[in-house]
Protein backbone atom coordinates (compact mmCIF):
# COMPACT_ATOMS: atom_id res chain seq x y z
CA UNK A 1 0.00 0.00 0.00
CA UNK A 2 0.91 3.14 -0.48
CA UNK A 3 -0.03 6.85 -0.31
CA UNK A 4 1.25 8.67 -2.87
CA UNK A 5 -2.33 8.99 -4.04
CA UNK A 6 -3.71 10.77 -0.91
CA UNK A 7 -7.18 10.54 -2.07
CA UNK A 8 -8.42 8.73 -4.82
CA UNK A 9 -11.30 10.75 -5.48
CA UNK A 10 -9.29 13.51 -6.42
CA UNK A 11 -8.61 11.22 -10.07
CA UNK A 12 -10.26 12.59 -13.19
CA UNK A 13 -12.84 9.26 -14.31
CA UNK A 14 -12.91 8.74 -18.07
CA UNK A 15 -15.24 6.07 -19.26
CA UNK A 16 -14.41 4.06 -22.99
CA UNK A 17 -16.44 3.98 -25.26
CA UNK A 18 -14.31 4.99 -28.81
CA UNK A 19 -14.63 1.52 -30.30
CA UNK A 20 -16.44 0.07 -33.08
CA UNK A 21 -19.01 -2.42 -31.42
CA UNK A 22 -18.76 -4.30 -34.67
CA UNK A 23 -18.74 -7.57 -32.87
CA UNK A 24 -22.42 -6.63 -30.99
CA UNK A 25 -23.56 -5.10 -34.35
CA UNK A 26 -24.69 -1.89 -32.60
CA UNK A 27 -23.33 0.85 -30.12
CA UNK A 28 -23.07 -1.57 -27.40
CA UNK A 29 -22.78 1.90 -25.09
CA UNK A 30 -26.83 1.68 -25.89
CA UNK A 31 -27.35 -2.07 -25.03
CA UNK A 32 -29.55 -2.50 -22.35
CA UNK A 33 -29.06 -4.98 -19.26
CA UNK A 34 -31.90 -5.14 -17.31
CA UNK A 35 -33.56 -2.54 -18.42
CA UNK A 36 -30.85 -0.23 -18.10
CA UNK A 37 -28.08 0.73 -21.33
CA UNK A 38 -24.74 -0.25 -20.07
CA UNK A 39 -23.15 3.33 -19.93
CA UNK A 40 -25.80 4.50 -17.62
CA UNK A 41 -25.20 1.53 -15.27
CA UNK A 42 -21.56 2.57 -15.77
CA UNK A 43 -21.76 6.05 -15.07
CA UNK A 44 -23.64 5.81 -12.00
CA UNK A 45 -21.72 3.04 -10.66
CA UNK A 46 -18.69 5.45 -10.81
CA UNK A 47 -20.66 8.32 -10.10
CA UNK A 48 -21.96 6.71 -6.43
CA UNK A 49 -17.77 6.72 -5.41
CA UNK A 50 -16.27 9.64 -7.21
CA UNK A 51 -16.63 13.63 -6.92
CA UNK A 52 -14.65 14.97 -9.96
CA UNK A 53 -17.22 14.49 -12.82
CA UNK A 54 -16.85 11.77 -14.71
CA UNK A 55 -15.72 12.15 -18.80
CA UNK A 56 -16.38 10.24 -21.91
CA UNK A 57 -14.13 9.00 -24.49
CA UNK A 58 -17.04 8.27 -27.76
CA UNK A 59 -16.87 9.96 -31.06
CA UNK A 60 -17.26 13.57 -31.69
CA UNK A 61 -21.05 13.06 -32.96
CA UNK A 62 -21.74 11.00 -29.68
CA UNK A 63 -25.68 10.91 -29.30
CA UNK A 64 -26.01 11.12 -26.11
CA UNK A 65 -23.11 12.08 -23.22
CA UNK A 66 -25.91 12.02 -20.19
CA UNK A 67 -23.91 15.05 -19.19
CA UNK A 68 -20.99 13.76 -19.34
CA UNK A 69 -17.78 15.88 -20.98
CA UNK A 70 -17.17 14.39 -24.27
CA UNK A 71 -13.80 13.47 -25.20
CA UNK A 72 -13.06 12.53 -28.42
CA UNK A 73 -9.84 10.70 -30.03
CA UNK A 74 -7.72 13.28 -31.20
CA UNK A 75 -5.64 10.89 -33.60
CA UNK A 76 -8.25 9.57 -36.33
CA UNK A 77 -8.35 5.55 -37.40
CA UNK A 78 -9.69 4.19 -34.25
CA UNK A 79 -6.28 3.16 -33.15
CA UNK A 80 -7.23 0.95 -30.13
CA UNK A 81 -8.27 1.56 -26.43
CA UNK A 82 -4.55 3.25 -26.13
CA UNK A 83 -5.85 5.70 -28.85
CA UNK A 84 -8.98 6.56 -25.75
CA UNK A 85 -6.06 6.60 -23.48
CA UNK A 86 -4.12 8.84 -24.94
CA UNK A 87 -6.92 11.38 -25.82
CA UNK A 88 -8.01 11.11 -21.49
CA UNK A 89 -4.41 12.12 -21.04
CA UNK A 90 -3.88 14.82 -23.34
CA UNK A 91 -7.59 16.08 -21.94
CA UNK A 92 -6.21 15.84 -18.15
CA UNK A 93 -3.41 18.28 -19.39
CA UNK A 94 -6.07 20.76 -20.03
CA UNK A 95 -8.84 20.39 -17.60
CA UNK A 96 -7.19 18.70 -15.01
CA UNK A 97 -3.46 20.33 -14.23
CA UNK A 98 -2.98 19.11 -10.89
CA UNK A 99 -4.16 15.33 -11.47
CA UNK A 100 -0.83 13.12 -11.29
CA UNK A 101 -3.17 10.06 -12.89
CA UNK A 102 -6.42 9.69 -14.29
CA UNK A 103 -8.51 6.34 -14.34
CA UNK A 104 -10.27 4.65 -17.50
CA UNK A 105 -13.39 2.54 -17.06
CA UNK A 106 -14.80 0.43 -20.28
CA UNK A 107 -18.29 0.93 -20.67
CA UNK A 108 -19.30 -2.82 -21.52
CA UNK A 109 -18.08 -4.46 -18.62
CA UNK A 110 -20.71 -4.03 -15.81
CA UNK A 111 -19.42 -6.31 -12.90
CA UNK A 112 -16.58 -4.53 -12.01
CA UNK A 113 -16.16 -3.87 -7.87
CA UNK A 114 -16.99 -0.71 -7.55
CA UNK A 115 -13.89 0.71 -5.27
CA UNK A 116 -12.32 -0.03 -8.25
CA UNK A 117 -10.47 3.26 -8.81
CA UNK A 118 -8.85 3.14 -5.41
CA UNK A 119 -7.41 -0.14 -5.06
CA UNK A 120 -5.60 0.37 -7.99
CA UNK A 121 -4.53 4.07 -6.40
CA UNK A 122 -3.33 2.02 -3.60
CA UNK A 123 -0.46 0.26 -5.54
CA UNK A 124 0.32 3.44 -6.96
CA UNK A 125 4.17 4.43 -5.82
CA UNK A 126 5.77 7.37 -7.48
CA UNK A 127 4.09 9.58 -10.42
CA UNK A 128 5.12 7.35 -13.32
CA UNK A 129 3.37 4.71 -12.59
CA UNK A 130 0.62 2.88 -13.77
CA UNK A 131 -1.35 0.33 -12.21
CA UNK A 132 -3.85 -1.51 -14.06
CA UNK A 133 -6.76 -4.63 -13.09
CA UNK A 134 -6.65 -8.44 -13.32
CA UNK A 135 -8.37 -11.50 -12.69
CA UNK A 136 -7.55 -15.15 -13.33
CA UNK A 137 -4.69 -14.43 -14.94
CA UNK A 138 -5.57 -11.82 -17.33
CA UNK A 139 -4.85 -8.56 -17.71
CA UNK A 140 -7.15 -5.78 -18.05
CA UNK A 141 -5.41 -2.48 -18.73
CA UNK A 142 -8.76 -1.05 -19.82
CA UNK A 143 -8.91 -0.65 -16.73
CA UNK A 144 -5.96 1.70 -15.45
CA UNK A 145 -4.57 4.36 -13.55
CA UNK A 146 -2.65 6.31 -16.58
CA UNK A 147 -0.02 8.96 -15.33
CA UNK A 148 -0.04 11.84 -17.16
CA UNK A 149 4.12 12.24 -17.09
CA UNK A 150 3.61 9.02 -19.52
CA UNK A 151 1.35 10.98 -22.43
CA UNK A 152 4.13 12.15 -24.70
CA UNK A 153 5.70 8.40 -24.28
CA UNK A 154 2.06 7.33 -25.64
CA UNK A 155 1.24 9.46 -28.66
CA UNK A 156 5.06 8.73 -29.50
CA UNK A 157 4.44 4.56 -29.32
CA UNK A 158 0.62 4.97 -30.84
CA UNK A 159 2.02 7.13 -34.04
CA UNK A 160 5.23 4.63 -34.48
CA UNK A 161 4.01 1.02 -32.96
CA UNK A 162 2.59 -1.28 -36.63
CA UNK A 163 1.48 -3.82 -34.09
CA UNK A 164 0.36 -1.48 -31.47
CA UNK A 165 -0.04 -4.26 -29.07
CA UNK A 166 -1.00 -3.03 -25.78
CA UNK A 167 1.63 -5.37 -23.29
CA UNK A 168 4.41 -4.06 -25.74
CA UNK A 169 3.18 -0.35 -24.52
CA UNK A 170 3.13 -1.55 -20.71
CA UNK A 171 6.08 -3.01 -20.77
CA UNK A 172 7.95 0.58 -21.80
CA UNK A 173 6.20 1.51 -18.01
CA UNK A 174 6.67 0.62 -14.32
CA UNK A 175 2.94 -1.28 -13.97
CA UNK A 176 1.29 -2.07 -10.78
CA UNK A 177 -1.23 -5.02 -11.02
CA UNK A 178 -4.49 -5.44 -9.11
CA UNK A 179 -6.24 -8.59 -8.98
CA UNK A 180 -9.29 -9.20 -8.36
CA UNK A 181 -10.93 -12.77 -6.97
CA UNK A 182 -13.63 -14.40 -9.05
CA UNK A 183 -17.41 -13.72 -7.67
CA UNK A 184 -18.69 -16.53 -6.02
CA UNK A 185 -22.48 -16.80 -7.49
CA UNK A 186 -25.51 -19.33 -7.29
CA UNK A 187 -24.53 -20.38 -10.54
CA UNK A 188 -20.55 -20.69 -9.87
CA UNK A 189 -17.56 -18.38 -10.18
CA UNK A 190 -18.28 -14.61 -12.68
CA UNK A 191 -14.98 -12.93 -13.85
CA UNK A 192 -15.37 -9.53 -12.24
CA UNK A 193 -14.26 -8.26 -15.82
CA UNK A 194 -16.47 -10.40 -17.94
CA UNK A 195 -17.07 -7.93 -20.73
CA UNK A 196 -19.92 -7.72 -23.31
CA UNK A 197 -18.74 -8.04 -27.09
CA UNK A 198 -21.76 -9.50 -28.82
CA UNK A 199 -25.23 -10.49 -28.44
CA UNK A 200 -24.53 -13.94 -27.23
CA UNK A 201 -22.84 -12.44 -23.92
CA UNK A 202 -25.78 -9.51 -23.36
CA UNK A 203 -27.57 -12.59 -22.77
CA UNK A 204 -25.15 -14.33 -20.34
CA UNK A 205 -24.45 -10.80 -18.82
CA UNK A 206 -28.37 -11.11 -17.92
CA UNK A 207 -28.24 -14.57 -16.54
CA UNK A 208 -25.16 -13.23 -14.00
CA UNK A 209 -27.16 -10.41 -13.12
CA UNK A 210 -30.03 -12.40 -11.85
CA UNK A 211 -27.54 -14.37 -10.18
CA UNK A 212 -25.81 -12.16 -8.07
CA UNK A 213 -29.40 -10.53 -7.47
CA UNK A 214 -30.52 -13.56 -6.33
CA UNK A 215 -27.26 -13.55 -3.54
CA UNK A 216 -28.03 -9.80 -2.29
N1 LIG B 1 -10.99 5.70 -28.22
C1 LIG B 1 -11.00 4.44 -28.63
N2 LIG B 1 -11.50 3.47 -27.83
C2 LIG B 1 -11.52 2.20 -28.29
C3 LIG B 1 -11.04 1.86 -29.56
N3 LIG B 1 -11.19 0.52 -29.75
C4 LIG B 1 -11.76 0.04 -28.62
N4 LIG B 1 -11.96 1.05 -27.74
C5 LIG B 1 -12.57 0.93 -26.40
O1 LIG B 1 -11.82 -0.05 -25.66
C6 LIG B 1 -12.69 -0.89 -24.91
C7 LIG B 1 -12.47 -2.35 -25.29
O2 LIG B 1 -12.68 -2.52 -26.70
P1 LIG B 1 -13.60 -3.66 -27.34
O3 LIG B 1 -14.18 -4.51 -26.30
O4 LIG B 1 -12.82 -4.30 -28.44
O5 LIG B 1 -14.79 -2.77 -27.96
P2 LIG B 1 -15.02 -2.34 -29.45
O6 LIG B 1 -13.70 -2.10 -30.11
O7 LIG B 1 -16.01 -1.23 -29.44
O8 LIG B 1 -15.74 -3.63 -30.07
P3 LIG B 1 -15.31 -4.50 -31.36
O9 LIG B 1 -15.47 -3.58 -32.54
O10 LIG B 1 -16.32 -5.61 -31.37
O11 LIG B 1 -13.89 -4.93 -31.13
C8 LIG B 1 -14.10 -0.40 -25.19
O12 LIG B 1 -14.47 0.42 -24.10
C9 LIG B 1 -13.99 0.38 -26.48
O13 LIG B 1 -14.93 1.44 -26.55
C10 LIG B 1 -10.51 2.92 -30.40
O14 LIG B 1 -10.06 2.71 -31.51
N5 LIG B 1 -10.51 4.18 -29.88
MG1 LIG C 1 -12.26 -3.75 -30.31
Amino acid sequence: MSDFIANPKDIPVVLLAGGRSSRMGANKAFAMLAGESLIARIASKIGQRQLKPIALNADADWPDAMGMRLIPDRIPGKLGPLAGVLAALQDAQLHHPEASHIATIPIDTPFFPSDLVARLAHVIHGPDEIAIAASLGQDHPVFGLWPVSATADLELWISSDDKRRVRDFLARHKVRRVELPAIETAIGPLDPFFNINTPADLAEAETWLAALEDMS
